[in-house]
């Protein structure tokens, strides 16, 4: 396996009496894809939230490119490569397509206000770069055509992939995608999946997918840890996962054994 970029190790979360998510140990390698699965509120969406910075473990270790993040906000642990989608959508609905990209590329100007006002080199050289991704990824994912339009007026399956490439024009080390293909009928889900590999390779991208969707999650997914009730009952490869006996009883069913 490649390099541990995210690293997990015995995480814990409590809200009151309920334990979300129980001794967690997983790792995410550089570049690699790896899918979380499990029933609804099997604790997901609270691994992600917990690995962003949002919720602090109640106890464990979470390291990030070695680093422990305990206690690093959020805003920081996106500028030190982690980014996210949400399952809900949560675009700048009013915004322009580009300009919802361009706030997130702008992430890494390190130019400040001053550098705004003055406009010097550094600040042009910064914006042009911002730009260039800003294109090159509204190319990408086939939204050069919509760029001036609200966000909010884009069709449910292109604010799904706009929210990806808001996320990619962090310049992510890792990206974490949550449920990116709920919604989408199986042509657009046939794309993301072509979308999701291309991407992968082409910023060699780390990514932890949270996905319903077995088809896209067998298709494209190099190992899969699987949750149920907040503890991890398997990991494995797709083809070991599909056999789990555990892994049927508490998720797929008899009926989704290839
Ligand atoms: N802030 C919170 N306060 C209290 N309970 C919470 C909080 N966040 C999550 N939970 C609970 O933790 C458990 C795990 O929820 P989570 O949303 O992580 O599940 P999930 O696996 O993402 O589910 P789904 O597939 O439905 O999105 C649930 O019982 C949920 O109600």
């Amino acid at each position: 396996m490649s390099n541990p970029l995210l690293e997990l190790e015995n995480v814990t979360i409590k809200f009151g009496g309920l334990t979300a998510v129980s001794e967690l140990t997983t790792t995410v390698g550089e570049g690699e894809l790896v899918g979380l699965i499990g029933p609804n509120g099997a604790g997901k969406t609270t691994a992600f939230n917990m690995i962003t910075g949002v919720y602090q473990p109640t106890s464990g270790n979470i390291r990030f490119g070695g680093r422990n993040t305990r206690g690093i906000k959020p805003s920081r642990l996106a500028g030190m490569g982690i980014a996210r989608t949400f399952q809900n959508i949560r675009l700048f609905g009013s915004l322009s397509v580009l300009d919802n990209i361009r706030v997130a590329a702008r992430l890494h100007n390190k130019q400040g206000y001053l550098g705004a006002l003055w406009r010097g080199k550094g600040w042009k050289a910064s914006e042009a770069e911002t730009e260039r991704l800003a294109i090159e990824l509204l190319e990408i994912f086939d939204l050069a055509g919509q760029r001036d339009e609200e966000a909010k007026s884009l069709p449910y399956g292109d604010q799904r992939r706009l929210e990806i490439v808001r996320a990619l024009a962090t310049r992510p080390k890792l990206l974490l995608l949550d449920e990116p293909a709920a919604g989408m009928n199986p042509s657009e889900k046939d794309d993301l999946m072509r979308l999701i590999r291309f991407i992968k390779e082409r910023y060699n991208l780390a990514v932890l997918l949270v996905e319903h969707d077995m088809k896209v999650v067998m298709g494209i997914c190099e190992r899969i840890a699987v949750l149920e009730y907040g503890r991890k009952i398997a990991e494995g490869t797709p083809k070991e996962i599909q056999c789990h006996p555990k892994v049927i009883e508490a998720y797929l069913g008899a009926a989704a054994v290839v």
